[in-house]
């Protein structure tokens, strides 16, 4: 039987879906269709933090749970750090390169550009680390579709813009990247350039194929960056950073996780990190939130705490 793959519309979510949808047909043989699916956070401009953390994520899921479609491809940064009930992430393929990137006009690295610059980003995360650089560089709010960001940046609204580095290669645009920016400058989102490969947890079958494209050392990268960021409790639009990247130490592969967070005038930056083993990724991810809760990290946050626990 033919199987239904959901998917936004979007330039880079069709990039993904059919990516993934080519890799099920070669494992398989099995015919893949494309079933696109219109989520809120298409139709709407309005600023990501106002719509809310699941908008591009729900109707994907709701179409799954109504059995309309049979599996969806998520930018796995985008999945707000609670699991649907009934479903399940089968797959987390191989991840594409976690950085940021900057795309300048006139073909400008972040230290060429001038004074005054203007930045564009949506991200409160980049908008932060942008400021937490010490250069007299404006941040100015952008959202959209990497095509719409790479639009106005043309159109000479920003001197640069800043975004996922994956998204651009993904669109097959990753020649305009003029810099990918170091994580030591711009430390990416938790499971950037990550996929989250979502079924319906009763569907064995097709959870089995699935799992073929399952990439270990990414699913433990994946795993210790998102319990960092469940743990610090914070939705995407907190601008928590965190980057895990496996090595093989003396004793097997190891963990190597970074994790930051800062005020949004990047007045507050703090950055830690830990090592453990893949065993362990959740447990590291974990203990580095814990870490970064005890320097500090509630003050940038704005968590508000019971003085008399
Ligand atoms: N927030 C939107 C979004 N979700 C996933 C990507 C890029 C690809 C990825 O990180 O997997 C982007 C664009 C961006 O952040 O610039």
């Amino acid at each position: 039987m033919t199987l239904r793959l959901g998917t936004r519309g979007s330039t880079l979510a069709m990039a993904q879906s059919t990516t993934i949808a080519e890799a099920v047909r070669a494992r398989t043989g099995r015919d893949v269709d494309l079933v696109e699916i219109v989520t809120p956070g298409d139709r709407s401009s309005a600023p990501i933090p106002q719509l809310g953390v699941g908008v591009f994520v729900s109707a994907l899921r709701d179409a799954l749970l109504a059995k309309e479609i049979d599996f969806a491809v998520h930018s796995y940064k985008d999945l707000p750090t609670a699991g649907a009930e009934g479903l399940v992430i089968a797959a987390i393929p191989t991840r594409a390169d976690p950085r940021d990137a900057l795309v300048a006009r006139g073909g400008l690295t972040l230290n060429e550009l001038p004074d005054d610059a203007r930045i564009g980003t949506g991200a409160l995360r980049r908008i932060a680390q942008i400021n937490a650089l010490g250069r007299r560089l404006t941040a100015v709010p952008l959202r959209g579709n990497i095509d719409t960001r790479l639009r106005k940046l043309a159109e000479g609204e920003f001197d640069a813009i800043v975004l996922a580095n994956a998204g651009l290669v993904r669109i097959d645009r990753g020649g305009e990247a003029t810099e990918v920016l170091d994580p030591l400058l711009m430390l990416p989102a938790p499971a950037q350039g990550a996929l989250a490969v979502e079924c319906r947890e009763d569907d064995a079958e097709l959870r089995e194929i699935l799992a073929a494209l399952d990439d270990e050392y990414t699913r433990a990268a994946v795993t210790a960056e998102r319990a960092l960021l469940a743990e610090l409790e914070a939705g995407c639009s907190a601008p928590i950073a965190a980057l895990a990247e496996v090595a093989e130490g003396d004793e097997g592969p190891e963990i190597y996780l970074r994790g930051a967070v800062f005020s949004p005038d990047g007045g507050f930056a703090l950055r830690l990190s830990r090592t453990g083993t893949l065993a362990d990724a959740a447990e590291v991810g974990r203990a580095l939130a814990r870490d970064l809760r005890e320097e500090g990290a509630d003050n940038a946050l704005g968590v508000q705490h019971d003085p008399h626990p």
